[in-house]
């Protein structure tokens, strides 16, 4: 259940004031999240989301987020637009919490993607990574290759109790994907949470994408081995090739891979599921249970993790060199 702050009517009409919003008509929470608190809020003027920024977000990467989001969506991008107050500004405080409320997007994530969903996605992140090449700010990515040992290091020392002999696999893992990580890949602005439940779907398209609050600036094709990791696995732990080459084409279909990236992507791979692997593993072992925090499970990273060990190539996700060209 995301929703850690309570907001009372009496603060939040006080909130709203500052806005061109209207009357509230209701307000009510979400339950689906992780990180923030969320409402849904209709007022006489429309349907809207507020949220309110938790400990776990910086609040001086809000910025960042809102001024990504605002860009995306002016250049075509479907994305939560901030809605700004009188005064121009986008980010306030309501509950003590730093707070934003965001245009409502149409749609639902698809519980088990089909390779068109995966083709659509795949275009999709290429579209966000083409518009974010002219988006000025930048963020550097808290969460990247260089920040996995440490995070490993911050976890209790009950790793084991997971799975017998995880501890000593994460170990010898992290080691070959900082040895081999690769350098020099193209880089910008990537959502790096690109998973079933941020991207919406409507009528069987692709209606926006929302939750922004890992982006940041990384390599490109790092995005695209989370999305791969994230959307082409099958609940029984496969991985649907089918799926993949859909995701793959699709991304082509906007922005070709380089043959740096297309090399790289069996190691990029391997590093979106130890990151996953590893803020889950933490919070598993952290949480303490009972807790408004959804713990998500560790194991369902492990088994994407050793599948990406097993592979070889870029082919081997159903990548083909044509993919993607008419
Ligand atoms: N702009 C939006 N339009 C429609 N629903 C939204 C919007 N933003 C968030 N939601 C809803 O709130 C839920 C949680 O949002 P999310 O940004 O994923 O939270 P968190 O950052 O806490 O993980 C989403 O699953 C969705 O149901
Ligand atoms: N996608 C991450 C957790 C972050 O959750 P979100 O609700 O912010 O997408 C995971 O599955 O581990």
């Amino acid at each position: 259940m995301a929703v850690y702050t309570d907001v009372g009517e009496a603060e939040l009409v006080e909130f709203l004031s500052g806005y061109d919003l209207g009357q509230v008509l209701s307000y009510k929470g979400i339950a689906e999240g992780v990180e923030n608190s969320n409402f849904l809020l209709r007022t006489s003027a429309d349907t809207f989301i507020l949220t309110l920024y938790e400990k776990r977000v910086d609040r001086n990467d809000l910025p960042f987020f809102l001024g990504l989001m605002q860009y995306l969506a002016e250049h075509g991008l479907s994305c939560p637009l901030p809605v700004q107050r009188r005064d121009g500004e986008a980010l306030g405080e309501l509950a003590g919490r730093p707070g934003a409320i965001f245009t409502f997007l149409e749609g639902m994530g698809a519980r088990r993607p089909s390779p068109a969903n995966c083709r659509a996605v795949g275009a999709a992140m290429a579209r966000l990574h083409e518009i974010g090449r002219g988006f000025s700010m930048h963020r550097a990515n808290g969460l990247a290759m260089t920040a996995w040992r440490p995070l490993f290091r911050s976890c209790p020392d009950r790793v084991d109790e997971v799975e017998a002999g995880l501890s000593a696999e994460i170990e010898a893992e992290l080691c070959e994907i900082e040895a081999s990580w690769p350098q020099g890949l193209p880089s910008g602005v990537i959502h790096a949470d690109l998973f079933t439940d941020n991207v919406f779907f409507l009528n069987g398209e692709l209606s926006g994408i929302i939750d922004f609050y890992f982006a940041c600036n990384d390599l490109l094709a790092y995005d695209i081995a989370i999305t791969l990791t994230a959307w082409c696995f099958e609940a029984d732990g496969s991985f649907n090739m089918t799926k993949g080459a859909a995701l793959l084409n699709g991304y082509q279909s906007v922005r070709p891979m380089t043959e740096a990236e297309v090399e790289a992507l069996p190691i990029l791979c391997r590093g979106a599921a130890m990151r996953f692997l590893l803020t889950r593993l933490y919070d598993w072992l952290t949480v303490p249970d009972g807790s408004f925090v959804m713990k998500k499970d560790p194991r369902e990273y492990l088994r994407k993790l050793r599948f990406h060990r097993s592979v070889t190539r870029a082919g081997e996700y159903g990548y083909s060199p044509s993919g993607g060209r008419a």
